[in-house]
């Protein structure tokens, strides 16, 4: 796989594609991603990470940010909690294979004069309705918007010009804030970052992820409650588009080179896949049951999931 097709699988869209390609051909290019500490870690995160790992095996140098600042402008804990949750994350992410990645804090360098600056200046050009949009997908409460939630994407801006991120990762959520960024920065000398975006996941239930539903599986989930969760999981015959084969293409596929869904002789045996276009095809024609699907899938997340469970225990 060249390094052009490792950076875009699995994305929804990016900004621009010849920026990218661009950006290729350079010897020293430098991509982030910035995560709001979470108590949980679970898949939907792991989408950007593994994407992350994507970038690093094509060259980038990788730069996480633990967003402490806008966890607490986004209404999400004090400064103490949210402080104390990216400690957490981190050692999860590097449980994930984030290792040889810079790790910052938001709060280490955002409050300097430089920045801060930055964000004066970003704030004199964008219009309040413009911040406000931008956090429609990203913002908590916004039918009570706080000025906080509106300094957040100016903040998400400056962010990719002082780390100096020629690329900048997210979920497309991340979209309106990351046009805004692309649109102000070079009014200030900056460059406008490349935009890599990866899809929002369903939860197992088909639905969208919820703290409140539980309907996903965390990295600190035992063994027993991940199995438990995909044998649980919405996957009805057939139907390509169903939760469990969203994990096979973005959690199993780019980090186990093949997997074997296990069957009794009588059903025609064990099946092997190598790549996951085979597998989806496989299960769209019917031939494989949907509850040998899931199986396959518990175990799979078991066997990846196994080194972040050493790290965080
Ligand atoms: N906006 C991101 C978090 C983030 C914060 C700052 C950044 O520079 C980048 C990303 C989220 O929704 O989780």
């Amino acid at each position: 796989m060249d390094a052009y097709e490792r950076v875009t699988r699995n994305t929804v869209e990016v900004v621009t594609d010849d920026d990218l390609r661009a950006l290729l051909t350079k010897p020293v290019k430098r991509v982030y991603a910035g995560y709001e500490p979470s108590g949980e870690i679970h898949l939907g995160h792991l989408v950007t990470i593994n994407k992350l790992v994507d970038l690093q095996a094509a060259g980038f140098e990788v730069t996480v940010l633990l967003a402490d600042l806008h966890a607490f402008l986004n209404r999400k804990g004090t400064m103490e909690k949210v402080r104390e949750l990216a400690d957490y994350n981190r050692r999860c992410f590097e449980g994930l294979g984030l290792k040889n990645v810079k790790y910052v804090l938001g709060s280490e360098f955002q409050l300097n004069r430089e920045y801060q600056l930055l964000v004066l200046r970003l704030a004199q050009e964008i219009t309040l309705n413009r911040a406000t949009r931008s956090m429609d997908e990203v913002g908590r409460q916004m039918d009570t918007p706080t000025v906080s939630q509106m300094i957040y994407p100016i903040m998400q801006a400056a962010d990719i010009a002082l780390l100096g991120a020629d690329a900048a990762v997210g979920g497309i959520d991340q979209r309106k804030i990351h046009m805004l960024a692309r649109e102000h920065l070079i009014n200030f000398g900056y460059k406008a970052p490349v935009c890599i975006h990866t899809p929002i996941l369903n939860g197992l239930d088909g639905k969208k992820m919820s703290s409140s539903q539980g309907n996903y599986i965390s990295v600190a989930d035992t063994e027993d409650e991940i199995r438990k969760k995909c044998q649980k999981a919405f996957c009805p015959p057939e139907i390509a588009e169903n939760p469990i084969l969203q994990i096979f293409q973005h959690h199993v596929f780019p980090r186990l080179p093949e997997i074997t869904i296990k069957r009794p002789e009588k059903f025609g045996g064990d099946r092997s896949f190598g790549s996951y276009a085979d597998l989806e095809a496989a299960y769209g024609k019917g031939e494989i049951h949907p509850l040998d699907l899931k199986k396959a899938c518990g175990e799979s997340l078991v066997e990846i999931l196994a080194p972040v469970r050493d790290y965080i225990q």
